[in-house]
């Protein structure tokens, strides 16, 4: 399989408003794909139609060669659910269960599905915590942690369930500048593992560090894609930058 996601043509609309005009890209295996751009410019939108947690207005989806969308036209629900079952979705308020323990936030997903056994999900969940440098953290509630401990449990939970493919929702922009760097170094050990991922974010340092490419979007379209030596060499870019740092 050469593509873990293909979009062409993708729009997206609110009532009046057009949020996605016409935009398309791919994703390979084992790419970690930066989406950067000003606030408004469509990049929440484009992640939440992969994972069908928006309805696009046309345009095609292809998930690991399988139409999540095409033309416009959605899959049957049966389909749509196996193949968002294929990503994972880290968002920035961390959506944590706030009556479930760290361990129990992790487990719910995997125990509820039962595809695998109790015994293995268990020992899965010790492991991914002791991955995201939580491993005394299991019996806690997500109350008891610090935003950047709450977002490594989120990620933790998101790779419980295998996914192929991880996207990324301004994962750092809630929390506190000193808390940014443990949960970036999590998403880069992942990048390392060769994970597939999008990562949207306003982190422009650690996308150029992280991203094999980034896209960066403007006004419902993709305005550049290309490596971060081409894209941090753009001046487009340059003036977001600078009008991104006045902000
Ligand atoms: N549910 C909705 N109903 C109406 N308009 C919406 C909805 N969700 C998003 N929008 C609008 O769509 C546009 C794009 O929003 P989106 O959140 O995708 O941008 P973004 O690039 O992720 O911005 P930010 O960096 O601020 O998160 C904005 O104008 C936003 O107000």
């Amino acid at each position: 399989m050469n593509t873990m996601i293909e979009v062409k043509e993708l729009q997206k609309s609110f009532g009046s408003l057009e949020v996605l005009k016409k935009v398309s890209f791919s994703v390979s295996p084992g790419e970690a794909v930066a989406v950067i751009g000003p606030s408004g410019s469509g990049k929440s939108t484009m992640l939440r139609s992969l994972v069908h947690l928006e309805e696009i207005t046309g345009g095609s989806i292809v998930i690991q060669g399988k139409p999540l969308v095409e033309n416009g036209k959605y899959a049957g629900a049966s389909d749509i659910r196996t193949i968002t079952a294929s990503m994972g979705m880290v968002f920035q308020h961390f959506n944590l269960f706030p009556h479930l323990t760290v361990r129990g936030n992790l487990e719910l997903a995997p125990r509820t599905l039962k595809r695998e056994k109790v015994a293995a999900i268990e020992a899965k969940s010790r492991d991914l915590l002791a991955k995201v440098g939580l491993a005394d953290k299991a019996d806690v509630y997500p109350s008891m942690l610090s935003g950047g401990q709450k977002q490594r449990v989120a990620i933790a939970r998101a790779l419980m369930l295998n996914p192929d493919i991880l996207l990324f929702d301004e994962p750092t922009s809630a929390l506190d500048p000193e808390l940014t760097g443990e949960v970036l170094r999590v998403i880069r050990q992942l990048a390392d593992e060769q994970m597939t991922m999008i990562i949207v974010t306003h982190e422009m340092n650690f996308a150029r560090d992280v991203a094999d490419r980034i896209i960066f979007m403007d006004k419902g379209e993709i305005a550049e894609s290309g490596t971060p030596e081409q894209i941090f060499g753009s001046p487009r870019l340059e003036r977001t930058r600078l009008f991104l740092n006045q902000g």
